[in-house]
């Protein structure tokens, strides 16, 4: 066995030697199978959260109602869940408590799709008693057992279902798209919050074009907290061309797409971060002059390189292009720059107030941003005589 599961087995050993069963189960699982880069492993076990802190004298408790807790060992931290089932699910979303149980194919059967009701014991055997081994060799994503029931358990399930098609690039199996657009509604009753955390894993999926359609198609788009809720058209003419995209650069090309006079509000419904906000609106602001003209280097310095980047990826997709060469162009274009930064300017305020003998006030600011201009633009060079003598040339000082 080979990490993550590796460092992981002693606490597989130490609930067996308990007497209790313990099991390795989803998404890692699933990930190992397929062969991909496993996060974080989840512990299954008959043992309840009383019984494993008498196991492991260092646990945190993350979820206890929901039987989860931490167990800390040389250092590291993993999560160990109780059997439990869907017993007490109310208003779609996840319950406040659950009913533990002693069978692990009692758990299994809760949980969300068959390739990831799949676990595996110490020693590498699979236990799949829902077939999710079939599933993943079929590129299949389905529900266990009813569709109606698990999505009415866990409507966020609806975004999972999609997010997993855009990551892993699978077909959703019939009855659970069927599912999907008959249980879209329920998606209001989930927060925000997880619904983001669903749509940035789905952004970043290289398989994200497809995921769009299903969206498209299943009605969950409307859904949504905002931006891609109304928007059919804009869905439906979405292509190839977002599938090179990041989490970023498609809010950008949302942004403009679909025209919204108030980006804020837009983004402020997602929860979006403030900072993530304010880069966004900022980089809009750019777009629009790029898509007006070639940077100047004025617009390039004042952007930054990364703003610089993904402000052009964006406006390559706009313009039908391959976004290949978008961020070495850009890279070219910035390294290119008389000056990189403010500091690298050969006069400072303190200069100008110097030069004037007149007292500080917003000309200063105003002053250094002509120079700063006019040194990009390569009127003056970066030198502090040719500057001083520029300033007092054009009637500045
Ligand atoms: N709404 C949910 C969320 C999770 N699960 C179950 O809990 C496991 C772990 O959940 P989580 O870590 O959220 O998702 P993963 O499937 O592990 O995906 P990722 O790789 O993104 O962590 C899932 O595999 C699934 O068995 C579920 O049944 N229903
Ligand atoms: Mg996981």
């Amino acid at each position: 066995m080979k990490e993550p599961f590796l460092s992981a087995l002693p606490i597989i050993e130490e609930i067996e030697n308990a007497g209790f069963e313990a099991y390795f189960v989803g998404g890692s699982v699933r990930d190992y199978l397929l062969g991909k880069k496993i996060h974080d492993v989840d512990i299954a076990t008959s043992a309840k959260p009383a019984e494993l802190k008498t196991i492991f004298p260092k646990t945190v408790d993350v979820g206890i109602a929901h039987g989860t807790i931490i167990v800390i060992r040389q250092g590291q931290g993993f999560e160990v869940t109780t059997y439990r089932t869907e017993a007490e699910y109310k208003d779609y979303r996840r319950p406040e408590s659950v009913s533990f149980v002693r069978h692990l194919e009692e758990d299994l059967k809760r949980r969300d799709f068959t390739m990831n009701a799949i676990a595996m014991d110490k020693t590498g055997s699979i236990v799949d008693p829902f077939e999710g081994q079939h599933a993943l060799k079929n590129k299949v994503i389905a529900t266990v057992g009813s569709a109606d029931e698990r999505f009415q358990e866990d409507a966020l399930r609806l975004m999972r279902a999609i997010r997993f098609v855009s990551q892993l690039g699978f077909r959703l199996e019939m009855e659970t798209e069927k599912a999907i657009e008959a249980n879209a509604h329920l998606l209001l009753h989930i927060s925000v919050e997880r619904i983001m955390a669903e749509m940035a894993k789905m952004l970043e999926g290289p398989y994200k074009t497809e995921a769009f359609k299903i969206l498209l198609r299943s009605g969950l788009y409307k859904y949504l907290p905002s931006l891609f809720n109304k928007r059919e058209d804009i869905l439906a003419a979405l292509d190839y061309r977002i599938s090179p995209l990041n989490e970023n650069q498609i809010w950008l090309l949302f942004l403009y797409l679909s025209q919204t006079t108030s980006t804020d509000r837009e983004l402020k419904k997602w929860k979006l971060p403030t900072k993530k906000i304010k880069a966004l609106t900022r980089a809009l602001d750019y777009l629009k002059l790029r898509l007006l003209h070639e940077w100047t280097a004025y617009e390039l310095f004042k952007a930054g390189r990364e703003t610089g980047v993904l402000v052009e990826t964006v406006y390559e997709t706009i313009q039908h292009r391959p976004v290949g060469s978008a961020a070495q162009r850009i890279y070219g274009h910035f390294d290119k720059l008389v000056i990189k930064a403010r500091d690298q300017l050969a006069v400072t305020g303190n200069d100008l107030l110097v030069w004037a003998g007149e007292p500080g006030g917003p000309w200063v600011k105003e002053l250094l941003e002509e120079i700063i201009k006019a040194v990009l633009n390569g009127d003056i060079p970066n030198d502090k005589q040719e500057i001083r003598r520029w300033v007092k040339a054009c009637g500045l000082l």
